[in-house]
């Protein structure tokens, strides 16, 4: 059985100049947790905030009693320098924070010109990094990228080197409202059959019309922004999402 439902609703699309109360409203609602996009302008085209407004959010929700609990917030760190911000959203209260593998193996190759093979499991020393200051860690793919390069990190012998999570992202990251890549659901089917407990996040595109895609091929943890905060009634569309991941399990 795969692991449970996790509805996280993207603040991208929320009301920025009244965001404490979204993110309250929207854990009110049925959220699970919140999911949080930091941009930098640089990993992706377009900017969003950083740790000085998480940290003014953070007390709007109550902070899950252990683990990854309600109230979670998922930080999806869009940035080229994933390893700079640990501490400071640390923090600020981020609880899982969600790197690019992408920007992990650049920023090792910028570091070091020279770089070897070994210093390519950067993505693990990340992991470990992030465990180590306390928080959860997440792995995320863009949609050019091939999930195959996820297996020996997934497979390290060593626990605190083992992401918590992975995030298949469903559309270029950088901007909320976009069409949903259905061609992404091969990764997560190849992910799910491989590793039956990991906690597999999809990201972009996900409404009432996409999620039995993506509940089909195995994902459990759902993010959507458009469609809960344009949603007339957000708490019917969160209901709707989770028992499409609910109904698979
Ligand atoms: O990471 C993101 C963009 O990079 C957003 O989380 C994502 O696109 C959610 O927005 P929507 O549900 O409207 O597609």
């Amino acid at each position: 059985m795969s692991p449970p439902a996790i509805i996280a609703p993207s603040i991208l699309s929320a009301d920025f100049g009244a965001l404490g109360q979204a993110c309250s409203d929207t854990i009110a609602q049925g959220a699970d947790w919140l999911h949080v996009d930091i941009m930098d302008g640089h990993f992706v085209p377009n900017m969003t905030f950083g740790a000085p407004v998480v940290t003014k959010i953070r007390p709007h929700v109550e902070r899950p009693a252990q683990g990854l609990g309600r109230g979670t917030f998922d930080c999806h760190m869009m940035i080229a320098e994933p390893k700079k911000w640990v501490k400071d959203f640390k923090k600020a209260g981020c609880d899982l924070y969600c790197f690019h593998y992408e920007a992990a193996i650049s920023s090792t190759a910028a570091e070091s010109p020279e770089a070897t093979s070994e210093k390519k499991t950067s993505p693990k020393e990340m992991i470990r990094y992030i465990h180590d200051q306390g928080m959860r860690a997440g792995i995320a793919i863009k949609p050019k990228t091939d999930v195959r390069v996820l297996d020996e990190i997934l497979e390290s012998e060593i626990k605190e080197e083992v992401p918590d999570m992975v995030l298949i992202m469903t559309v270029e990251p950088g901007f909320g409202g976009q069409k949903f890549m259905p061609d992404m659901m091969s990764k997560v089917q190849m992910l799910r059959q491989k590793y039956p407990e990991l906690n597999i996040e999809v990201d972009g595109g996900l409404s009432e019309a996409t999620i039995d895609t993506a509940a089909d091929a195995g994902a459990n943890v759902i993010v959507a922004g458009s469609a809960v905060f344009g949603a007339k009634d957000p708490r019917e569309v969160i209901g709707k999402l989770r028992q499409a991941v609910e109904g698979r399990r």
